[in-house]
Parts: structure tokens; sequence; C-alpha cells
């Protein structure tokens, strides 16, 4: 591979130019799950696209419609975009995504979270960094930097980049199902570099994710809220009903207490319980990133188990709950808890939601209580596992080699990509998880970060890998 070298230098050469680049990004609120937001999400879609012209791109921004139960609210439009067109050329599908989680100062980050800090260490805090804009820039880099190194990209690009992964993906499965084969035809693998190293120091390539349900419950009774003081002990609380109902559903152990959702799951054979103690990931790196030695498991092979191919249940929230500092002596009147379990092989979508509901009616009924409770379902999304001998692996191995010298680790992603299963359904092509950043980059939680070495060592990852993927194909 002669051409490497020299695009290697140039992405050395120009790393303050992308650093700028994903600084100007993280500076657009873009968060998905936040109506107020939503025209900072479609600002961003156009930032993007402008960048991709830029580079000589071909870019339309496809408007989906209005939000399925937010029906004032436009949908964020997808990027798709194509960089060359050479039917001797092999093409290469990349999806990632221009949303983000919500974040504020006020919920603990050290730094502002939309404006891009880089510490002493080099790492480089802001929202977005890690989860999905630095990898999404990392296919921009990629071509910048072969341009300026005078070297040909040995494979056609297309680009699908949403916003609203963070927030369930709404509007993309159609879109993929109605461009199957138009906008996505020519497509001969897919790569999507949305999520992370087991660790700090290995990279990996990840063959699988879990699925995600969510699920609301809502309880209301009083008709506003009330003063404990003067309505205490003379109402049904809904705050209390749905506190023993969130507490019905997973034990401290993380064991999932619905009954009939632990048949769903696949039995674990010799074949794959052999898969996990090579991986090189210890408990210290969990501790690492967790940040605190709190982990379920003692073993690294139980952990990694449970990261991977077991379900988990997770609560995340109550809306309607008072959380504030102070002491309010206040009954709130309605109370919406939020919860979501990670799906794996074999567990089906309807399967697994028809538990839950079954669950959560019989826990209320226990309850005796005179509150009304709703049920929803806020969305969902199907585990993927892909066939991880392909020629899209093997070229993304072989890549992996010549940037970071070693051999990658093969892992499944806990967190959930809910369109690498539409790609893999609709299009029939091998869909490949190529992560740039590592265990402690802190996705979803405060003080979000893409360390500088991971951003321009993983620029030069996915450039090499499409001169590889391009040898591995033809
Ligand atoms: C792994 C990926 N970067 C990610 O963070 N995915 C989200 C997707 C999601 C599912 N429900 C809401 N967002 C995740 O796993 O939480
Ligand atoms: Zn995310
Ligand atoms: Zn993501």
């Amino acid at each position: 591979m002669p051409h490497l070298p020299p695009f290697f230098s140039k992405v050395d050469e120009l790393q303050g130019k992308f650093i700028e680049r994903l600084s100007e990004a993280v500076a657009i609120p873009s968060i998905s799950s936040e109506d107020a937001r939503r025209p900072d999400v479609v600002k961003m879609g156009e930032w993007l696209a402008e960048q991709i012209r830029a580079l000589g791109g071909e870019v339309e921004l496809r408007q989906l419609g209005k939000q399925p139960g937010h029906e004032h609210l436009d949908l964020p439009p997808v990027l798709l975009g194509r960089y060359g067109s050479d039917p001797k050329k092999k093409t290469v599908l990349v999806y990632g995504h221009y949303d983000v989680q919500p974040a504020q100062t006020s919920d603990g980050w050290a730094t502002d979270p939309f404006k891009l800090s880089i510490d002493d260490k080099d790492r480089m805090f802001g929202r977005g960094s890690t989860d999905d804009k630095g990898p999404v820039l990392g296919w921009l880099n990629a071509i910048e930097a072969h341009q300026k190194a005078g070297v040909d990209i040995p494979v056609n690009l297309l680009m699908c980049f949403e916003g609203m992964e963070e927030n369930g993906s709404e509007g993309l499965d159609e879109l993929i199902e109605a461009e199957a084969k138009s906008f996505f035809k020519d497509a001969d693998v897919v790569c999507i570099s949305d999520n992370y190293w087991l660790g700090t120091e290995k990279p990996c390539l990840t063959y699988g994710v879990r699925g995600c349900n969510y699920y609301s419950v809502e309880i209301s009774g009083p008709g506003q809220d009330l003063h404990s003081g003067v309505y205490g002990g003379v109402t049904h609380e809904p705050m209390t009903d749905l506190v023993r109902i969130m507490n019905s559903l997973v034990d401290p152990d993380g064991k999932i207490l619905i009954q009939g959702i632990d048949d769903l799951v696949a039995p674990l054979t010799d074949e794959e319980a052999a898969l996990y103690p090579p991986i090189a990931f210890t408990m210290d790196d969990l501790h690492q990133s967790l940040g605190n030695q709190v982990s379920i498991y003692n073993d690294k092979n139980d952990a990694l188990k449970h990261k991977m191919r077991y379900p988990s249940l997770s609560l995340h929230g109550i809306e309607g709950a008072f959380y504030t500092p102070g002491a309010k002596t206040v009954i709130p009147a309605k109370v919406i808890g939020k919860f979501s379990i990670r799906t794996v092989p074999n567990m089906e979508i309807d399967d697994v939601t028809k538990l839950v509901q079954k669950h959560v009616e019989q826990e209320f009924a226990k309850l005796k209580s005179k509150n009304n409770m709703k049920f929803n379902i806020v969305h969902v999304g199907k585990w993927w596992v892909e066939d991880p001998n392909h020629p899209n692996y093997t070229g993304a191995a072989k890549a992996v080699e010549r940037v970071f010298g070693v051999k990658p680790d093969m892992t499944r992603e806990g967190g959930s990509i809910p369109v690498t299963l539409t790609f893999q359904a609709q299009l029939q092509k091998n869909v490949l998880l190529l992560p740039m950043g590592s265990s402690t980059d802190a996705a979803h939680s405060i003080n979000e970060k893409l360390d500088k070495k991971n951003y321009i060592e993983g620029t030069k990852l996915l450039g090499a890998y499409l001169h590889y993927v391009a040898g591995e194909l033809s």
C-alpha cells in the first residue's frame, strides 16, 4: 500500500484543521430529543452538508416530514452524500449521526459541553466529540487528506448521516427501504463508526449490537400537585405507585425480574464462551471507564458477556418528579417513569413488549391504587449480529494492523445502533462497525471526550480501511 504513507503524513499535518472542524461541530447543540433544540439539529445537518460540498461531494438533505407523535415538529433531514462515482471502483456506504444526547453544564460538566475544550493530556471534551461527531468528521478528514496528499481514494463513497439516532432513528428505516434500489443500490459494503473500543489501547472491530426497547409508565391521579402536609395520607400518590412498579423491574445485581424474559435469550454455546477469554480487556479497564469500582461481576469474562450478549434493564428517570435541590413538600400529580431493555439474540421486540406490559399491569393491579396507569412504548430497535469473516472485516483488520500495529479484538457492542439491521436486511450487504473512540470517552455522560490520538489515528484508520477493503473486495 504505497499510497498510505503520504496520506498518513497529510493527516498529521492537517490535524489542527481537523480539530477546528470538530470544534465547530461541537459548538452546534444538535440535541435530537429536546424539541427546542430541533433548529440546531437542522443547522448541524446543513453545516455538515456544506463541509461535504466544499470537499467536492454531492449532497442532498432529504426531508422526512413530521415527527410521529410530535406533529408540531419536523424531523431533521437525513444527509445523503456521494463522493466519487467511478464504475470501475467498489462502493462503500458510510453511516453516522450528527445529533447528540442532551447536556447542560449543571449536570456536572467540568467545562461548557458545547465548547470543545482540550486539556493537557490531549483529551478533547465536548458533547458529541466521540458520539458521533468526531467519527463522522473522520470520514471528511480522510477525504481532505487524500485530496491534499494527491492520493486517489480507491472506492466510491456513499454517505448517510442522520439527525435522530439518539431519539429512535425516526423515519430512517422507511428512507432506506425506499432508497435501497436507488441511492443505496451501488453499495458493496457498509461501515459505521459509532461505537467504542473495549479499553483504551486496543482497537476492535464490532460485529453485533444489542437492541433497545424503551418504555414509559405514566401514573396520574390528583387534579394538580398537592401540599403533602394537607393531603399526605389521604390520597393515593402517583410517585409511590410508580416507585413500586419501577422497583419490581430489576434487582440491584442487574437481574431482570420480568417473568419470561430470560427464556427469550439464546443459550450460550461452548464455542461462543471461548470467544471471550482472548479479548484484551481487564477489570481495571472496566473500573476506569465506570469511574469507580462498582462493577457487578468480578470476572472479566462475566463482565464481557453481560456487556455484549445478555440483556439488561436500566431505569433512566422520572418526569414530573421533584428533583432540584431543596425540600419542596409536594405530592406530584403526574409522574412518568422511563426505562429500557437492551435486547440480544433471540429476543423479538414484540415478545419482549408483551411480557413487559403484562408485568407492569400486574404490578399496578397489586397496588389497588385509584390512580391511572398508562404504559407506553417510546421507541424500539432490534439487536444485530453480522458475519465477521467477510472481506469487509478482513480489510478492516488489515487497516487496524497497519495503523496501530496490533490485531483488533472482535467485539459486540452493548449499545444500540438501530440502522445496522436495516442496512443488512434492506441492502443485503455486510455491515461493519469500526470504532474510533475508547472506553473512557463517557458517551452519553457528563464530560464526554475524544482523545486527540483517537481522532487523528482514527482518521488514518478510516482512510486506510478504504484502501484495504478495496483490495479485499476486488
Ligand atoms: C452506540 C451508539 N453510539 C449509541 O449511543 N446508540 C444509542 C442509540 C439509542 C437507542 N435508544 C436511544 N438511543 C444507545 O445505544 O443508547
Ligand atoms: Zn449515542
Ligand atoms: Zn452514536
